[in-house]
């Protein structure tokens, strides 16, 4: 069997990943360019049985996997991606399996993120590199301060807890969120998301993307919260309008946001997102540590394994 890997982030970690037990059996040909053609895809890919993704760059519609007769398998890192036509690929006879990702990581970005915006991190150490200002700024305690966090899954849990050893008040709200599995994580269930952007100074989001949750935090919703709260999101960028936000930022709106996910991903040199005031923007840094990455390079070679013994395990459905 001949396996592609997509690496189209030019991902430094999956550039030097160990393919070694994976080459004994089968031929591993690493992509590190990123193609937007579908027929060049078609080219690359059309002699391949199995293709593994990385991250969510490259779109594997119906239109581009029906030209791949030859593939039978895809494995994804974690155990979501958006840009697989699964349904699709199902229909077409090809498995599509994932691997676990840890939560732990996505909340310390997280909380990297808080942290960074509310002490003014990045200005104050570019200050003192680049023309030695002492103290440029004045921060925020968290401690005190309301942390909301709209969904409360594996991460908004992790991300909870660390606002609750802050002595923040924690509260949260996902549109079925119940009052005991808000208090199991710390926080308090608030009755609306409004109320919940109204009352938060930093507000946190922690949801999959989803029907209903497209676009959940518009100019609207914006406008609700407070001009002195930072919104932070490692989720996914289209739960924002990502245009509404820069907009709010520009105009003071709200203080500041911290994002690790955008509508286009890695940013052009023009995207707007790169000189919105107060906004840091990480390269959706929220899976990639050295644990994550070995966990999800052994799975994938365990998933491939699976597959090829005829029994395939973690399938995305
Ligand atoms: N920045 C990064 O690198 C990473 C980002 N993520 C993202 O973080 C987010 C949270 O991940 P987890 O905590 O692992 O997910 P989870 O599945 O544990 O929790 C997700 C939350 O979304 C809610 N939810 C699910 N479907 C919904 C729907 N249709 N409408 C409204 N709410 C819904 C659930 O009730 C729960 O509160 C996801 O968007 C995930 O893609 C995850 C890992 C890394
Ligand atoms: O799997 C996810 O949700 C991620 O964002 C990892 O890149």
């Amino acid at each position: 069997m001949r396996c592609a890997v997509l690496d189209d982030y030019q991902n430094v970690a999956v550039s030097t990943a160990d393919w070694t037990s994976l080459q004994a059996t089968i031929s591993v040909d690493p992509f590190h360019d990123h193609l937007e053609s579908e027929n060049e895809l078609v080219s690359r890919l059309y002699p391949y049985e199995i293709l593994v993704v990385m991250r969510e760059r490259t779109p594997l519609r119906k239109s581009l996997l029906e030209r791949l007769p030859s593939l039978r398998l895809i494995v994804t890192t974690g155990m979501r991606n958006a840009s697989i036509d699964v349904a699709a690929a199902n229909q077409l006879g090809i498995v599509v399996c994932g691997t676990s990702g840890h939560s732990e990581p996505p909340a310390e970005l997280t909380w990297a993120l808080i942290l960074a915006l509310s002490r003014h991190i990045v200005e104050e150490v570019s200050s003192v590199r680049n023309n030695g200002l002492w103290q440029t700024s004045l921060g925020v305690d968290l401690y005190g301060k309301c942390l909301g966090l709209i969904g409360l899954g594996k991460i908004g849990n992790r991300v909870a807890r660390v606002g609750a050893a802050f002595g923040m008040e924690v509260v949260a709200w996902s549109p079925h969120l119940t009052e005991s599995r808000a208090s199991e994580a710390g926080a308090s269930l608030m009755e609306s998301l409004e109320a919940l952007l109204a009352t938060s100074d930093i507000v946190s989001i922690h949801l999959v993307l989803g029907e209903g949750t497209y676009g959940l935090l518009g100019r609207h919703e914006l406008n609700q919260m407070r001009s002195t709260a930072l919104l932070i999101n490692t989720s996914r960028a289209a739960i924002v309008d990502q245009q509404a936000l820069i907009e709010a930022l520009q105009m003071g709106t709200i203080a500041g946001a911290g994002l690790d996910v955008f509508d286009h991903e890695p940013l052009a040199k023009d995207d707007p997102i790169r000189s919105t005031p107060n906004l840091i923007a990480t390269p959706h840094l929220g899976y990639v540590t050295e644990r994550n990455y070995s966990t999800f390079f052994e799975q994938v070679i365990e998933d491939i394994a699976a597959f090829a013994t005829g029994t395939p395990i973690r399938l995305l459905s």
